[in-house]
């Protein structure tokens, strides 16, 4: 692997991305560099107009992340990190610097500017070098920026619009996100793409290499006779060396190059060697290492939660592992040590005064926000995760494995497994509320919905897609068809007013009982549980209560048409397999299924998050 020699100077140190892109994440870690992600707290205020060009600005933005977390983690007394890797993207237009949009309106200002246009897309990177001398903190910065230069289509306002409605544009530079929906906007690149998305590889890698492999003298004669020493701008031809120094600027001794100059003698010998340090040493496989642990890390989540950790730390100020562990009742020892996985994950703030919880978990993971997850965690945690222990037998056998967790045959999904007490219900409609209401308000904005007068949510449980679809059209009557049992525990999800006015709970069985009529029908997160048999009776029964010109909303996650990259649908379909009777589906899939019973216009909007949107018309036989 070409990229090795020079990733591997970076192995053994402390390794600090001061970013909370997801992106530059990503970018990082498929690279095989080991770091920690410690984002900045730098407020991105500086005076553009200080700055001679906008990547000046770029560049000393990504330099005041990262000193501001060099800093930090210096002075909380944390071990001083080794290196410190700051970013900051900008997309410059006109001669303006756009960065993230504050709201949708701000988006849409942006985007129309880049419509039919070329622009270009800086990021300055800096890579801060730490040492602490007598406590003092010592920094030394490299840094650089890279240009990509974009050219979008001349975009409709209509079409900017439904893409700002994804939900895509907030959180990135220019609003949008060229390796997601944006990159449909996009008629070419010049340059690298990797830029776009936050982070420029290729560049750092030869900065690295300038950094760790700085010329000598005699190479530098060298390479004017015989041409053969690789250039520091290139990366590829390097090899790194057992117990070289790591010290960026100094010349490592005992290269490869050195050894080949031994004698002749030695010369094939110190060949070979190279040949073999390059080719034996494969990139550190922090990806794999990540999925092999991920589970520990999925139940060290869940377990927290479950011991309501996250709801005692809310809105309050730290607290000691000795604390919290009397207050829920568990050994201190193990308390700690949950505490500190949650803290390395990001969930938890530690400090010395104690725990708190991060905003994500006051937010998340505490049971009683509006948008807990709390419900789908404990869902997950109490059967999705013991379902998962027969994930083996379930691809034997191509079935769900409820019988084995509740040792006996099951005659009805649902009955038997998700409502067979009061409890176990709750948890599941708790779960399905968390999860729909995540993504509720973007479906129910996905598509104008506004020509219908009433609408009609088959198996719409707690009534949280109602609720946002009551609030998003103040004309518009809802009503929940549920099963008798769920309508019953509706009650503890029931919407607050005023769009209680609007909203009406029914009662019955969607496969048997008549459904109540609507100009729309909503049918979200429910074919996915059920075999085929049933999707087409269930479609046939609600094609059959449409009358032409009624709607179908469709809300599910979508895969990809290749079943190929939309991994947490293609996750949630072997999830339905281990706990259902159904599966995932991709657009293709469901407008075949639409079309033949009767459904057309078929509209499809990717909403990013949990859920995406289908919208079909109902046309006359
Ligand atoms: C143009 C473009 C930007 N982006 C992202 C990259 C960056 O994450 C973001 C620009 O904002 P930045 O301020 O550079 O980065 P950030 O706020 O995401 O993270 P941090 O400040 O903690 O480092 O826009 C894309 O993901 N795709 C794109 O096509």
């Amino acid at each position: 692997m070409v990229l090795c020699p020079v990733i591997g100077k970076l192995l053994h140190k402390r390794v600090v991305l001061a970013s909370a892109s997801p992106r530059r994440q990503e970018i990082l870690s498929n690279a095989g560099l080991r770091f920690e992600v410690v984002p900045s707290k730098f407020k991105e205020k500086l005076d553009k107009a200080s700055f001679a060009t906008p990547y000046g600005y770029a560049m000393e933005t990504a330099k005041q992340k990262a000193l501001e977390v060099a800093n930090r983690m210096h002075q909380k007394d944390l071990r001083t990190p080794d290196v410190v890797i700051g970013a900051d993207t900008i997309v410059t237009v006109g001669g303006l610097i756009l960065e993230k949009p504050v709201d949708k309106q701000d988006a849409y200002r942006m985007l129309s500017r880049l419509s039919g246009r070329e622009h270009s897309v800086f990021t300055g990177v800096a890579i801060v070098h730490c040492s602490s001398k007598e406590h003092q903190l010592d920094t030394r910065v490299s840094e650089f920026y890279e240009e990509t230069k974009v050219k979008f289509s001349e975009l409709s306002e209509e079409l900017l619009w439904e893409y700002i409605h994804s939900g895509e544009p907030m959180d990135k530079a220019g609003g949008y996100g060229i390796q997601a929906l944006g990159g449909m906007l996009v008629e070419s690149v010049h340059g690298d793409f990797l830029n776009v998305v936050g982070f420029p590889l290729n560049h750092f890698c030869k900065q690295l290499v300038k950094l760790y492999y700085p010329p000598r003298p005699e190479d530098l004669r060298r390479r004017v006779k015989h041409n053969s020493i690789p250039a520091v701008d290139t990366f590829e031809d390097l090899s790194d060396v057992e117990g070289s120094g790591s010290e960026p600027a100094q010349r490592d001794t005992g290269s490869c190059d050195e050894k080949a100059q031994a004698g002749e003698a030695g010369q094939a010998a110190a060949e070979a060697e190279c040949h073999r340090t390059q080719e034996t040493l494969p990139p550190f496989p922090t990806r794999l290492l990540e999925l092999i642990d991920g589970f520990m890390l999925s139940k060290a989540l869940f377990t927290a939660c479950k011991l309501k950790v996250f709801d005692l730390l809310k809105d309050e100020a730290p607290q000691k592992a000795a604390d919290i562990a009397s207050k829920v009742d568990t050994s201190v020892c193990g308390m700690e040590r949950l505490l500190n996985i949650c803290a390395a994950m990001g969930l938890l703030e530690k400090t010395e005064q104690g725990y708190s919880n991060t905003e994500t978990a006051n937010l998340y993971l505490a049971s009683d926000g509006e948008y807990s997850l709390h419900g789908i965690i404990m869902h997950k945690n109490d059967l999705t995760w013991n379902l998962f222990t027969y994930l083996e037998f379930a691809i034997r056998e191509g079935t769900h494995q409820h019988h084995r967790l509740l040792g006996k045959k099951v005659e009805d999904l649902f009955q038997d497994a998700y409502y067979q007490s009061p409890e176990t219900r709750l948890r599941f409609m708790r779960a399905m509320h968390s999860m729909v209401k995540l993504t509720a308000c973007q479906v129910a904005t996905a598509f104008d919905l506004s020509r219908f007068s009433s609408a009609c949510d088959v198996g719409g449980c707690t009534g949280a897609l109602a609720r946002e679809l009551a609030r998003e059209y103040p004309r518009m009557q809802v009503t929940v068809f549920d099963l008798p049992d769920i309508i019953e525990l509706a009650a503890h999800f029931q919407p607050a007013r005023p769009q209680a006015a609007q909203i009406h709970f029914a009662a019955g069985d969607f496969f048997r009982d008549p459904l109540p009529s609507a100009e729309l029908y909503v049918l979200c997160r429910i074919l996915h549980d059920w075999p085929d048999d049933k999707v087409h009776k269930l479609l046939s029964r609600v094609a059959e209560s449409c009358k032409p010109g009624a709607g179908l909303l469709l809300v599910e996650m979508l895969l990809d048409e290749e079943k190929r990259v939309a991994q947490r649908a293609l996750m949630q379909s072997l999830d339905m397999l281990v706990q259902t009777e159904g599966r995932e589906r991709s657009p293709g899939e469901y407008q075949c299924l639409l079309e033949l019973h009767g459904f057309h216009q078929v509209q499809v909007v990717h909403l990013g998050g949990v859920l995406d949107a289908i919208l079909a018309t109902k046309v006359a036989p």
